[in-house]
Formats: structure tokens, sequence, C-alpha cells
């Protein structure tokens, strides 16, 4: 099987190829020297649960601005890498290094602070079943902010319109359907203007057309609000769609990582096979 190891991948060059994002120019920020930045660092990580070991050594530097993809087969720890970055779980060996600070050399307090420059959209939207959509989206400016509330009501229906739900504000979670929650969950997502987005698994129980159109909003708010987002999916759809890079996950480690142009060109057979979703190849069951 031809691996190709976070230390061998190929480092992300300067232009960012997916059609849907401004040049790279307008978008990426750059360091004194035009290098790429990376704000999110996972070095080495190791972790298990029980005797069942996740990460094994995994090591991926995430492009600041840029759209990322993280995919892997099903149970190979994508959400655990997610809640790694957000300082949910701590490693058993190596490191997370956030916004230059390895996040479990610093105390509490500032862990929570860190955890303020994300947005994290989860699985099915995470949204409080009691609060309707207006309340949901407003609930970490009212957490996390002294805003009052006509400033924090022109943030979420500017959100709320934004994400096409503007005429759902009133409405309780389990009164519009799958795809309008994690649009929800989404405007929720942005509202404190993070500098990061994560998304687990963002195309979770949407059909293809609501899954693209979800993808198109993604593409559409990370143009106008910038940041950096980070995308955990099974769906090689949504990858090639909104990818800028793409990093592919395997027993625990990154076994590619690269400009999503040249992963889905690539004609290493597993990089292949895992894009392709074929049944034949290196990729088995295990
Ligand atoms: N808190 C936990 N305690 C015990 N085991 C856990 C915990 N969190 C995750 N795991 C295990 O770690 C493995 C990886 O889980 P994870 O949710 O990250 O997978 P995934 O790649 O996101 O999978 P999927 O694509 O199916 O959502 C799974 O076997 C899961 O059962």
């Amino acid at each position: 099987m031809s691996f190709v190891s976070p230390s061998t991948a190929t480092e992300p060059t300067t232009q960012l190829p997916h059609a849907g994002n401004l040049p790279a120019g307008d978008q990426v920020r750059r360091d004194g020297n035009g290098q790429l930045r990376h704000s999110m660092e996972v070095r080495n990580v190791v972790k298990s649960f029980g005797s069942f070991r996740v990460m094994n050594g995994m090591s991926i530097d995430f492009v600041d601005d840029a759209i990322t993809t993280v995919l892997g087969p099903s149970g190979t720890g994508k959400s655990v890498l997610l809640k790694h970055l957000v300082g949910l779980l701590e490693p058993d060996d190596g490191e997370i290094v956030v916004f230059g600070k390895n996040i479990w050399q610093i105390s509490e307090k500032e862990r929570y602070d860190l955890r303020k420059k994300f947005g994290v959209l989860f699985q099915d939207g995470a949204l409080f079943g009691s609060m309707n959509i207006y309340d949901n989206t407003a609930f970490p400016l009212r957490k996390h902010t002294d805003l009052d509330e006509s400033d924090i009501e022109e943030i979420v229906v500017s959100r709320l319109q934004e994400v096409g739900l503007e005429k759902a504000m009133a409405k309780l979670p389990s009164e519009v359907s799958g795809g309008m929650r994690k649009r929800a969950g989404f405007a929720r997502a942005l509202v404190l203007d993070p500098e990061v987005v994560l998304f687990d698994e963002p195309d979770s129980g949407l059909d293809p057309v609501r899954t693209s159109l979800l993808n198109d909003l993604i593409l559409k708010m990370h143009n106008e609000h910038k940041g950096t987002y980070l995308l955990v999916t099974h769906d090689i759809r949504t990858a090639r769609k909104v990818s800028d890079y793409v990093g592919l996950i395997w027993q625990g480690q990154v076994v590619h990582y690269g400009e999503a142009e040249e992963a889905f060109a690539s004609e290493d057979p597993f990089v292949r096979q895992f894009l392709s979703g074929d049944s034949a190849g290196p990729l088995g069951m295990d």
C-alpha cells in the first residue's frame, strides 16, 4: 500500500485551486515572508479510548483562510480530531497548537477564550429543542457578549437572512426540516465572527440536492466572511465541491494532505480508491 505520510505530503503551494473561492492572494493570510499560515496544528497526536487507539500519531497543519476537508471512513477519528481542536478532548501524547498556543499548556480560562474563536456546526445542528431558531442563533451572543438586544437582533437577523431562514425565525427546531436545522446551526456558528468554523459532517442526513445547496452556502459564506473552514465528511462530492485542501485519515493517521485538485488527480492507488469510493483497491474494511 502506498501511503503518503504527513511528512512527505505535498506542502500546499500558494494557489488555492477551488473555483468557488477567491484567488489565494485575496483570501489567504500570509506571514511577512509570504508563507502560508497555519493557526491550527496537530502534532503527533495519540488518543486511545480503552485499548482502542483512535489517533495514532496524527499530524496536520490547517491552512488559514482556506477550506480544508478531512475525509475518512466511519469511526476513523474525524469527530475526535475536531474535539481535540476545540479542547474538548486532551491528547494522550502529542500537541494541539492553536493560534500559537499549546492548548494543554495554558489555563482553563485561556482555553475557554480561545474557543470563542471557533464556530462549530455539529451533525444535527445541535440546537436547543425548546428555543426557536432566533433564540438559538442569538444564544452565543447573549452568553459571550455584552451586546444589547437591538445589536443582537441586527446580527441574528442578518445571519439568518444569509442562510435563508428569515421566515423561520419563530419556529422551533422540531418544526423545520433537517436542512433548515443545519442552516440554523451554521448561522449560529457565525454570529461571533469566528476565525475558524468546524463542520462535523454537514451533509449527514441530507439528500443530494440539499447537500449540494448546503455546499453552495458554505462557499458563499466563506467568501463573504472569510476564515478557516474545516469540514469532516464521508462525502466525496462535498469534498470535491468545497475544498481548497484535502486531508485523508486512515488508521489514526493523516495519509495524504494537499491541494484538493492535486488529490483528486492523484495516481496513488490508495488516494484514488479513497476519493473514488471504489471497493477495489488497497483500502480494505479494517
Ligand atoms: N468519548 C469517547 N469514549 C469512547 N470512545 C470514543 C469516544 N469518542 C469517540 N470514541 C470512539 O472513537 C472512534 C472514532 O470516533 P469518531 O466519532 O471520531 O469517528 P468518525 O470518524 O467521526 O466516524 P463517523 O464518520 O462514523 O462519524 C469510534 O470508534 C468511537 O466509538
